[in-house]
């Protein structure tokens, strides 16, 4: 992946205004070549489990490189992310969680919780994400693997995952 990133942005009303403003620093950035918006709208009230899986869809499917999502407290929103298939969602309100969620985890969902933290370090935690890439040639690349492994187990597709192969 290189510069130009694909982003997803969404919400649920608890989210509202943090989405809004970090959608308009990301449309600045020129770091993002595009942002797309799966909602909430100010009048819509979409419960935050179909604007996280929505969102997480179009990573999964390729459509995006990464999501960027707000729910009250962050939680909701990742815990529905990670339900689609392949999507790795954190929610990280700090800036070395934010670093390690790409660099060690190669997540690519980040989830901010507007009841928890202040819009100015979300804004400085959005610009810092951007900066980061997962290298797929580091120490934490086969443990990433090992979380596909697991969920490639769970959909009864695969063998149970070999510890032993992350080293
Ligand atoms: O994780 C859930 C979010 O914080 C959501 O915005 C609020 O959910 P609640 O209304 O069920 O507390």
């Amino acid at each position: 992946m290189v510069d130009g990133l694909r982003l997803v942005i969404g919400c649920d009303d608890a989210g509202y205004e943090y989405k809004e403003i970090l959608k308009r620093d990301l449309e600045a950035d020129e770091r993002v070549a595009s942002v797309v918006d799966v909602g909430v709208r100010s009048d819509e009230h979409t419960p935050y489990p179909y604007v996280g899986a929505a969102a997480a869809r179009l990573v999964g499917a390729g459509e995006a490189d990464r999501a960027l999502l707000v729910c009250g407290t962050g939680l909701g929103v990742a815990i529905a992310a990670n339900k689609v298939p392949g999507v790795r969602a954190v929610t990280a309100h700090d800036s070395f969680s934010v670093e390690r969620a790409v660099l060690s985890n190669d997540a690519q969902v980040l989830c901010f919780g507007q009841r928890v933290v202040g819009i100015e370090l979300a804004r400085r935690l959005t610009r810092e994400w951007l900066g980061y890439r997962f290298d797929p040639a580091s120490p934490s690349a086969p443990k990433v693997m090992a979380i596909g492994e697991i969920e490639d187990q769970a959909a009864g597709s695969d063998p149970a995952p070999n510890p032993a192969s992350c080293g």
